[in-house]
């Protein structure tokens, strides 16, 4: 199941806990974690990749707190502007497969209770019998903030939006009424054919955006202002869930709260001030929250107040009264600076806070993330003054490099270019003094430079990794993948895995070793292009993608551009592609490039009498055999064929003929026709001999599968011990496709067998294999 956690929330109703730059999902209530990273651990049990949908202004503060989670799945949807729940919503859906589970959660609710796992797994039978849905909290006060669900049992009878005192005095003593949390649960491809049904539009426009989407750090999704601003603002509730028939409700039995309010933290103990300095005399119903760091609060004889103290801001105000903030600010827009920013600044290293300033001086508090590094610079008219406190650093100062840890301190004269980096497991904290005649924020000539990589910051590059694939559902897939290759995955059938992408439809995740979890492109960034090898000429574009299909179906009669092609017209690789067939039912074979000679005209009246097929070469399969398909060729892989296929790495496909197929929605899938005819090759096609080259050694059987331009692949059929190749001058992939066995390099050993994969960093080591097995190895 993924989890799409919503942290765009602007929730400023809490300050001065809160602010316009630090909304109140980030704060921590016991001051240990926050309320988002609550959320994160609260589903980690649950969920197997999280997609959190944040405002852009956000991004440093999730990703900081997201590093407290070891081999966590994550990336994010960044939104240059809010849109509501739908857009954030559809947004994220939109990257899943059909039969992707979904489970929606905002970050800023607080939840407890065993009965949170029930809740989950009954939700979960009822999504996965078609319905969309929600988890209603029983109603304790009358509470106007909220909007409701009248539900009979888990059958939903009707949304209601937020109502006035009155009713919500009604819902209170009647029992069919439940508040909405704002939780739902799917399976996606119900819930986006729900949108479509009853808000066409909106979903339109959501998949015109989605089209529009850049794709950050090979992982963080980034919508610009102007694509979003074509999407309809609105709640996700009024887009489907108050249209739909088929939503259905989960009583919840766990504690539950949305922190709205100052207020709301003084009940029930929420907030923690065990440690806070403050003291009471003669006070009623008064609550003190004390965050500064260096005051303490007294307060005398009060009545129904409460008071929240930071070291910039200082809120008192009487309970129930906080609500009138947003008019004090709008009345107030001198201040403005204050409601929006606290004294910590989130920077894409880590954060700082300024603890005293004047025109001759600044101090701050520096905190650097661990492997993150704070570029170098230079400043015209401050000397610095660092103190280590905690953490290591690694410290390029007029062009020396040293090491430094706690206790540590040195100066850093005017016009002296500096770069700091934390190299230790810790967050590196340090003290800054900057003096000068006047010190000034703009005073910083940026050198250029970069992160360090695995080697500089001192870390080895693990010999392999292994990988987990992505799947996908599509229509003609088969349950081969599961039955056969081992593939675990909640779907009812797998068309494709994608072993190895980094692809950004589809990336596969790092599945052993320190950088588990990550998807296989950021892994790529922090292992760094050295290690793909020379020849990988870029990182952020991957060359390859390892795919296992299973065509349980024909696939769509369909052709691939060229290089010059695709990335001129769609920004992607061509695809030129190899399948190496690992079964077959009998009789099965694949479509692959036209008879004869043929006209535009000839192939246009052929799609449209339905008689495409007839025209092209029909090959039946043999197991163990291998088929390059270059870019131009219409083809298309029979049914009963199952292969592993080793291709540039591209999703873009041109669909000519899809047989008037439609999905389980009744769907009909996109055709590109006249891109297809723009592209395909007319001429006369036959297979190209590919004449094999076999080694026999007493132990293994290594034959090369196919030599391109793009790629080498061989398959190694081992029986005792294999050394495997090395490459200096490329990664390498692994596939196991038959058997079983275990791989040496290094120090490094591990077991594998039918249906794992392996990316293998560039080395001149070789890797041992043992087993009884096929491997498939392709590199650049
Ligand atoms: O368009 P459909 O029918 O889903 O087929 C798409 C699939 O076609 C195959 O020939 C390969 O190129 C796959 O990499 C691709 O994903």
């Amino acid at each position: 199941m993924k989890c799409i956690v919503l942290a765009g929330g602007r929730g400023d109703r809490l300050w001065p806990l809160s602010r316009k730059n630090y909304p109140k999902q980030f704060i921590s209530l016991d001051g240990s974690h926050s309320i988002f990273q609550d959320t994160i651990a609260r589903n980690m049990a649950y969920c197997d990749e999280f997609v959190v949908v944040t405002n852009r202004e956000y991004q440093f503060i999730v990703e900081n707190q997201l590093k407290a989670f070891q081999g966590l799945t994550w990336r994010l949807v960044l939104e240059e502007e809010a849109r509501k729940t739908t857009a954030a919503i559809l947004l994220a859906c939109l990257e899943f497969p059909l039969s992707e589970l979904i489970f929606i959660v905002p970050s800023d609710h607080l939840i407890q209770g065993e009965a949170y796992k029930d809740a989950i797994n009954e939700a979960g039978v009822l999504a996965r019998e078609g319905n969309l849905v929600t988890f209603g909290m029983p109603v304790r006060t009358a509470d106007t903030r909220y909007g409701y669900i009248c539900c009979d049992g888990n059958q939903v009878e009707k949304f209601v939006e937020k109502p006035d005192r009155q009713q919500a005095q009604k819902y209170l003593q009647d029992s069919r009424y439940l508040i909405n949390s704002g939780l739902f649960l799917f399976r996606n491809g119900d819930f986006l054919q729900e949108v479509r049904l009853h808000s066409p539009e909106i979903i339109g426009a959501c998949e015109r955006a989605f089209e529009d989407k850049l794709i950050e750090k090979g992982k963080h999704i980034f919508y610009r202002r102007e694509v979003l601003e074509q999407i309809p603002a609105q709640a996700i509730e009024e887009t489907v869930f108050e249209e739909t028939a088929r939503c259905m409700v989960v009583k919840a039995g766990f504690a539950w709260q949305d922190v709205g309010s100052l207020e709301d933290l003084g009940e029930e103990g929420l907030i923690s001030e065990k440690d806070s300095r403050q003291a009471q005399y003669n006070c009623d119903n008064t609550l003190i929250i004390n965050r500064g760091s260096r005051s303490i609060v007294v307060a005398n004889q009060l009545e129904d107040i409460t008071i929240v103290n930071t070291d910039d801001a200082v809120y008192v105000g009487k309970k129930g009264a906080s609500e009138s903030l947003k008019d004090l600010r709008r009345e107030n827009p001198a201040l403005q600076s204050y409601f929006d920013m606290g004294q910590v600044i989130y920077k894409p290293w880590g954060t700082y806070e300024i603890l005293s300033a004047a025109r001759q001086y600044v101090v701050r508090k520096v905190m650097l993330t661990q492997g993150r590094t704070i570029y170098a610079h230079k400043h015209a008219r401050r000397t610095e003054h660092w103190i280590i406190v905690s953490g290591r650093a690694r410290i390029m100062l007029a062009g020396v490099e040293k090491e430094y840890g706690s206790n540590d301190s040195m100066e850093i004269p005017e016009n002296t270019v500096h770069q700091i980096s934390n190299i230790g497991d810790v967050p590196l904290v340090f003290m800054e003094i900057s003096t000068g005649e006047e010190v000034m924020e703009r005073d910083l000539i940026s050198v250029e430079s970069r992160d360090l990589n695995e080697a500089e910051l001192g870390y080895r590059t693990e010999p392999f990794v292994k990988m987990q694939p992505a799947f996908k559902d599509y229509l003609w897939g088969g349950t081969k993948l599961k039955e056969h290759y081992g593939k675990h995955c909640d779907y009812d059938s797998i068309a494709e895995s994608w072993e190895l992408s980094a692809h950004e439809a589809g990336q596969s995740i790092v599945a052993s070793g320190r950088y588990k979890g990550r998807l296989f492109a950021d892994y790529l960034s922090k292992i760094g292009r050295e290690n793909c090898g020379w020849k990988c000429q870029s990182i952020e574009r991957f060359p390859i993608l390892v795919k296992l299909i299973d065509a349980k179906e024909n696939l769509s009669v369909q052709v691939h551009p060229d290089d010059d092609y695709a990335l001129s017209r769609e920004n992607e690789y061509g695809k030129n592609e190899m399948w190496y067939v690992l079964e077959h039912e009998e009789g099965a074979g694949i479509y692959c490039g036209f008879k004869q000679d043929m006209t535009r005209e000839q192939v246009q009246e052929a799609l449209t009498d339905g008689s495409i097929l007839s025209l092209l070469n029909w090959i039946p399969v043999e197991d163990g055999k291998a088929y390059y398909i270059p870019a131009g060729t219409v083809h298309a892989i029979g049914k009963g064929v199952v292969v592993c296929e080793i291709q540039q790495s591209s999703n873009c496909t041109y669909r000519l003929y899809d047989y008037d197929r439609t999905d389980r929605y009744g769907n009909r899938r996109q055709l590109h026709v006249e891109k297809a005819l723009e592209v395909m090759d007319y001429h006369r096609y036959e297979l190209p001999q590919f004449q094999d080259e076999t080694v026999v050694k007493d132990t293994y059987t290594c034959r090369i599968l196919s030599r391109c331009k793009y790629f080498e692949c061989a398959s190694y059929q081992i029986h005792g011990t294999a050394e495997l190749p090395a490459y200096s001058d490329s990664f390498s992939s692994l596939v196991c496709v038959k058997g079983s066995g275990t791989l040496y390099k290094q120090d490094e050993k591990m077991q594998f067998s039918v249906g794992d994969s392996f990316f293998v960093p560039c080395s001149g080591e070789k890797i041992r294999a043992e087993g009884d097995c096929e491997l498939i190895l392709t590199h650049i």
